[in-house]
């Protein structure tokens, strides 16, 4: 079955379909991981995107729902190098993708289209399944609205407030799109989980009684978590706040902080970052937007940077009580380093 992947800017790739035929379209953005294709996939904050991986086989140990961060996949599509036809376990992507009507290109060079996001800076793209029509595919990737106009949040956010009961501490989680691995890695401390709707209000949460507030991670542009902006900017100072990824940026935005759209953003298992103390770890992460530092209020600090490019990776608040981190300390599969230094942390500082 053959498919193309269609980009904005005209370029077109033609390669093998697998998953089912048909169209999606979406930013295409890539990611370095060389394991935890699944945890990628199925990771809710991928909403609206398109997933290539960098590394050039995937498959290669099958499809475990053990390892999913949510019950279903949410890129729009995946583009690979090569997908493996016989894994270590079944069921394989492939079979995967076509029982679960998704779509999929492989043998195309996602070297030269790595290189080209990094030049050039994300595109939209459109992948259709069962057609080698570069023209159709690249029209299809112009119509596709840019990711900050899209409302993503409140297809992946449960829709009725939720209890994951535990013997510790009360943690309110504003549910953007949270990873599971976010809520077990809560969980494994004791806490008593309170999950609410996106939509959730500052009411809403405090009726709860939580010791402290999690924003979770979530797809697209932060700027569009309105609800949850509203409740870090009523709570904070009332209750400690705990974010993670677009957490972090929620929290940045309720205290009057910018953030902004990065060229290509960071997606992969081997992303350093810098703590404040000099230490180095090695983190998993996911996301293209990212926290103006320039416009941090007082009070603010960075804790952790990114070794490479120096943007903010974590940031906190001691007057507010507010601690948050861009990477993902929970991530399955992708270093551990971070898990037991951050959810350790955060737990044991909830007064
Ligand atoms: N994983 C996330 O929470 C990502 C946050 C946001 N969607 C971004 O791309 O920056």
């Amino acid at each position: 079955m053959k498919a193309v992947l269609g980009l904005e800017d005209g370029t077109f790739v033609v390669g093998d379909g697998f998953g089912v035929e048909g169209t999606c379209s979406g930013e295409l953005v890539f990611t370095t991981q060389m394991t935890g294709y699944m945890e990628a996939l199925t990771d809710p904050s991928y909403a609206g995107q398109i997933l290539m991986f960098t590394y050039p086989l995937i498959g290669n140990y099958g499809v475990d729902q053990q390892n999913f961060e949510s019950p279903m996949v949410h890129a729009r599509g995946c583009v690979a190098r090569e997908i493996a036809a016989v894994p270590a376990a079944r069921p394989s992507v492939a079979d995967y993708f076509e029982e679960n009507g998704l779509f999929g290109i492989s043998g195309v060079d996602t070297r030269s289209l790595t290189i080209k996001t990094r030049t050039v800076g994300t595109l939209r793209a459109a992948l259709i399944v069962g057609s080698d029509d570069g023209a159709e595919a690249v029209r299809r990737a112009r119509a596709v609205s840019p990711i900050g106009e899209v409302d993503l949040i409140g297809d992946v956010s449960c829709s009725e407030p939720y209890r994951i009961a535990g013997p510790g501490k009360r943690i309110a989680v504003i549910d953007l799109g949270v990873k599971r691995h976010i809520l077990e890695s809560l969980g494994h401390r004791g806490a008593d989980i309170h999950v609410f709707p996106h939509t959730a209000t500052p009411d809403e949460v405090m009726a709860a009684k939580p010791d402290a507030l999690f924003v979770s991670n979530g797809p697209g542009d932060p700027r569009r978590a309105t609800h949850a902006i509203r409740c870090v900017r009523d709570l904070a100072g009332e209750v400690p706040v705990i974010g993670i990824c677009m957490g972090i940026q929620v929290a940045a935005l309720a205290l009057g902080a910018e953030t902004y759209k990065m060229k290509f953003g960071h997606r992969g298992t081997n992303q350093p970052v810098r703590y404040k103390d000099g230490s180095i770890y090695i983190t998993t992460q996911n996301h293209g937007f990212a926290v103006d530092e320039e416009t941090l209020p007082e009070g603010c600090t960075v804790s952790y940077r990114n070794v490479n490019d120096g943007t903010v990776e974590g940031f906190e608040n001691r007057d507010l009580a507010i601690t948050c981190v861009q990477f993902h300390p929970e991530a399955h599969g992708g270093p551990r380093d971070t898990e037991m230094h951050f959810f350790d942390r955060i737990y044991r500082e909830i007064p």
